[in-house]
């Protein structure tokens, strides 16, 4: 099978050429990570909005669905909305079997540009040995499509790209992939065992934790702490049955 991995949202191919292949949206800081906390914690659907004011007219649009709104710009809460970005925000307490629309700089337009693949997989860190799995037992071509920050590449999504092809060729996948792909498996391999460091070391890291936000920073470098598979269909993310 073919894995290919993209370093950012501008590189995220088009629909005609995603179309036939599964996708892998990866936002580590924080996006893909608060999305699968959200629903492991029991959120009934997270929907990627792009923009806040968009968000505020759907929640006006449909007031019997009690949507919660949630998203950061510039890595701080949304003015009226009802949490930012950090993954520890979404508790069971105060998610579970709720709708929530999420709008962030960088993950959820990276959601929505994948949105031509025949399928479209939501990966961290958390999750990654999961996803794995799913994509070595489905045997069919890949784009994982790293959100990036700001539309540069980022140490931390590609670390995670990597962590997926590391634990593709170790469920015996037989995987070829783009230049890419090999930088991002060679980062991972490196960092194996310290992805706290590596997560720290990141530019974005660095912001977070200048902005006190150094618990996300723990939160989101735990790899394999979830096994759950979220995929984006018809405009939202969900756990499948
Ligand atoms: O909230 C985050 O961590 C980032 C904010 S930014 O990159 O500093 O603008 O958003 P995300 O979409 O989760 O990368
Ligand atoms: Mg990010």
């Amino acid at each position: 099978m073919r894995v290919d991995v993209y370093p950012t949202v501008l590189n995220i191919p088009p629909a005609e050429d995603l179309a036939g292949r599964v996708a892998v949206v990866i936002d580590v800081l924080r996006a893909t990570t608060t999305i699968c906390t959200a629903l492991a914690n029991g959120a009934d659907t997270v929907v990627p909005i792009l923009t806040p004011e968009e968000a505020f007219q759907v929640a006006a649009d449909n007031p019997d669905r009690m949507f919660l709104l949630g998203g950061e710009r510039k890595a701080v809460l949304i003015p009226g909305f009802n949490y930012g970005n950090s993954p520890l925000e979404y508790t069971e307490a105060r998610v579970k079997g709720r709708p929530i629309l999420f709008t962030t700089t960088n993950g959820t337009r990276a959601i929505r540009r994948a949105a031509g693949a025949d399928r479209v997989y939501i990966a961290c860190l958390l999750n990654a040995p999961a996803v794995a799995r799913e994509l070595a037992r489905l045997e069919q071509d890949v784009a994982i499509c790293c959100a990036g920050t700001h539309d540069q590449f980022s140490l931390e999504d590609t670390a995670c790209a990597g962590a997926i092809l590391h634990f593709l060729a170790a469920a015996g996948a037989p995987v070829e992939t783009n230049d890419m792909g090999v930088v991002a498996r060679d980062l991972f391999r490196e960092y194996d065992g310290r992805l706290g460091d590596l997560v720290h070391l990141s530019e974005h890291g660095q912001r977070l934790a200048k902005l006190g936000l150094q618990e996300d920073l723990l939160f989101c470098a735990q790899l394999g702490r979830l096994t759950i598979l979220p995929v984006f269909t018809e405009g939202q993310v969900v756990l499948p049955d």
